[in-house]
């Protein structure tokens, strides 16, 4: 595989073996490694050729200039500093210079910035329960790239991020100190393992003593201590906008939906200055870590999609989707497809590593409603990105509930720990395609579709009767877009201990399977030896797969081999909205 990643790596944008690309691939292959043209073969049997899409699929050039115009609308020629003395940017889950308020305060209240990122070891152990890595390969792969692709705008607007190997509350003090930095703005968390990094680095800044301003000495005698302040804005609504404090967000999702839209529209973004310049004198601003370096073993995405990771890509995305290949208009009715880039808006991953601001998106869906169409699919992103912001409001709400086995209600029921059937839902061999297919994407990608999601958590909790933390571990790991509110929050949903008012929401794999993928185009996608099965066999091939390794909890594929019959009535539940 290794001369088809050379050749993947070389363009932007789908992968499309056309003709004549194939033809030079093939070549390619065959002279310098033959035994790869069997993978070229497989890829010619899917319908549309394909086996790899870059996310965004935009060339480089395009990229520069998409986030040159984007910046250009959103700087500020009259914004005036009126700050003194040094401040700390310290990066978090906002990786972006657009809309970034934490650090258009640092600017405004310093005469210099220093923008920080701190690489903390523990997002690279293990998740809480099983042990599994904190961070997959994959997402430290983004997580990186998303770091130089945040210091090249930085840099473009006179300031550089200083990279640092170690936890927050050693690395941010220490900075404070060496630079006489007044005060630290970050973005605020409200997950326990980030609350607790924000109190722990409180706490040690309370310890670091600087000198007093000598012109303000008469008024402020004695030396001073640098301070936390945390600023909300991971959300499309503002925390303080909601018409309820966070602690009393309604349970139910449209309760929550109509009132903050009943309230009016989100803040506007943040503009940026034209100039964030300069940054205190540092000598050396550190390596962007290798994926290696971070204890991982770096893995290739050869097949599926490969995302970007960084502020420029995201707002590349943005533009592909919404401008370039018009797509916003029928999102309502491609979203719950399984293939491909374009079903959906692939925004997830930039959105939670914060490259990509909610607002933004909020913006521009506007701006296309004005200039190109206004209809139920421009809307329902937006109703897409309530649930976003409905989950982190909950997480304030409900704390670590929201991680625990009987969720925000407490619901008691018998789980198991079975390793045996969990590892063949991880590993793809559960002898369901369907499920198959969505568990390998997900490991060699980093992302799965939300129909996907909902089927394989509805499997895993209800037809094998797993403990749903284990899947959402394992999720935690692989998924590019991790976000703890939206993991758990949807894991609690599905597995029936959130706050779903219908509690038993069961996915029939047969009914999906007709339902998203009736020619079996995706399950032969990632399963390739279905590949010359009839098309309406490769989602029920009996013997020629897998044995299943659990029988389903309502119906038996048998009956649903060919040409569906009868399906129970509790099975037609297969949408949650
Ligand atoms: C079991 C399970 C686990 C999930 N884990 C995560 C996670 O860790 N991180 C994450 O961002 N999403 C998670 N989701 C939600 C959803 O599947 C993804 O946000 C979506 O698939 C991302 O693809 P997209 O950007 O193309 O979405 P689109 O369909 O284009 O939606 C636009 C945006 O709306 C938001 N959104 C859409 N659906 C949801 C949802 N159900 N909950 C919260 N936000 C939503 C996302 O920010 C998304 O980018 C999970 C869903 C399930 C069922
Ligand atoms: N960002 C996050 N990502 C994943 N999990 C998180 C995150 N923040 C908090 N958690 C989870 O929240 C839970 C918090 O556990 P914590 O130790 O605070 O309380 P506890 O479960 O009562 O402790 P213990 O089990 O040790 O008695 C853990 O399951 C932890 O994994």
């Amino acid at each position: 595989m290794a001369s088809l990643s050379l050749f993947s790596f070389s363009l932007r944008g789908e992968k499309l073996l056309q003709p004549s690309n194939r033809a030079l691939t093939l070549l390619f292959l065959t002279q310098h490694k033959p035994c790869a043209c069997f993978k070229i073969m497989s890829l010619h049997s899917t319908s549309s050729g394909t086996v790899m899409y870059e996310v965004p699929g935009v060339d480089v050039e395009q990229i520069d200039h998409v986030v040159e115009q984007t910046f250009e609308r959103y700087t500020s020629k009259t914004m005036k500093r009126n700050g003194v003395g040094t401040a700390i940017v310290w990066f978090r889950n906002d990786l972006r210079v657009l809309d970034n308020e934490a650090l258009y305060k640092a600017w405004v209240s310093s005469e210099m910035v220093l923008p920080v990122y701190c690489v903390d070891p523990r997002l690279f152990q293990t998740t809480y329960h099983f042990g599994f890595p904190k961070t997959g390969a994959l997402r430290a792969q983004f997580l990186m790239e998303s770091l130089a692709d945040l210091r090249k705008n930085l840099i473009k607007k006179g300031l550089n991020l200083l990279i640092q190997q170690g936890k927050p509350e050693e690395v941010l003090p220490s900075l404070a100190k060496a630079f006489a930095a007044h005060t630290v703005f970050a973005q605020k968390e409200t997950c326990s393992e980030e609350l607790m990094v924000e109190k722990l680095v409180n706490k040690a800044l309370q310890r670091v003593h600087l000198p007093p301003i000598p012109e303000k000495s008469s008024s402020q005698t004695g030396t001073r201590i640098p301070i936390l302040q945390l600023v909300w804005g991971s959300t499309m609504y503002d925390i303080d906008d909601l018409p309820f404090s966070a602690k009393n967000v309604p349970d139910v999702y449209t309760q929550f939906r109509k009132s903050v839209e009943a309230k009016g529209a989100p803040r506007g973004c943040v503009k940026a200055p034209v100039c964030l310049a300069p940054p205190p004198p540092v000598e050396d601003w550190g390596g962007v870590p290798s994926v290696d370096q971070l204890g991982l073993q770096p893995q290739k995405v050869s097949r599926g999609m490969k995302f970007l990771g960084g502020e420029s890509a995201a707002l590349s995305r943005v533009y592909e989707y919404f401008w370039e290949k018009d797509l916003l208009k029928v999102y309502k009715e491609t979203r719950n497809g399984m293939l491909g880039p374009d079903y959906s808006t692939k925004f997830s991953p930039w959105l939670a590593s914060g490259s990509l601001s909610p607002r933004f998106v909020y913006e521009e869906v506007r701006r296309y409603e004005k200039e190109r169409h206004a209809n139920d699919s421009t809307y329902w992103v937006l109703f897409e990105l309530i649930w976003r912001d409905y989950f982190r409001f909950l997480s304030v709400k409900y704390r670590n509930s929201l991680f625990y086995l009987g969720g925000p209600r407490k619901v008691e029921r018998p789980w198991s720990l079975d390793q045996k059937l969990f590892d063949s839902w991880r590993d793809g061999c559960t002898g369901y395609p369907l499920i198959d297919a969505n568990m390998k994407e997900l490991a060699s990608t980093g992302f799965m579709s939300n129909r996907g999601r909902q089927i394989v958590c509805s499997f895993l909790v209800r037809d094998m009767g797993i403990d749903w933390r284990m899947g959402a571990e394992w999720f935690e790991t692989c998924l590019l877009d991790y976000d703890p509110c939206s993991n758990y929050g949807n894991w609690t949903y599905g597995a029936g201990v959130g706050n779903d008012p219908r509690e038993d929401r069961y996915f029939s794999i047969p009914k999906q399977a007709q339902v998203y993928d009736p020619e079996g185009e995706y399950v032969s996608f990632w399963l390739p030896q279905l590949q010359n099965l009839p098309k309406d066999k490769r989602n029920f091939p009996g013997k020629q797969y897998l044995e299943p390794i659990v029988p389903l909890k309502f119906g038996n594929l048998n009956k649903h081999q060919g040409h569906n019959k009868t399906i129970p009535r509790r099975q037609t539940n297969y949408g949650r909205r």
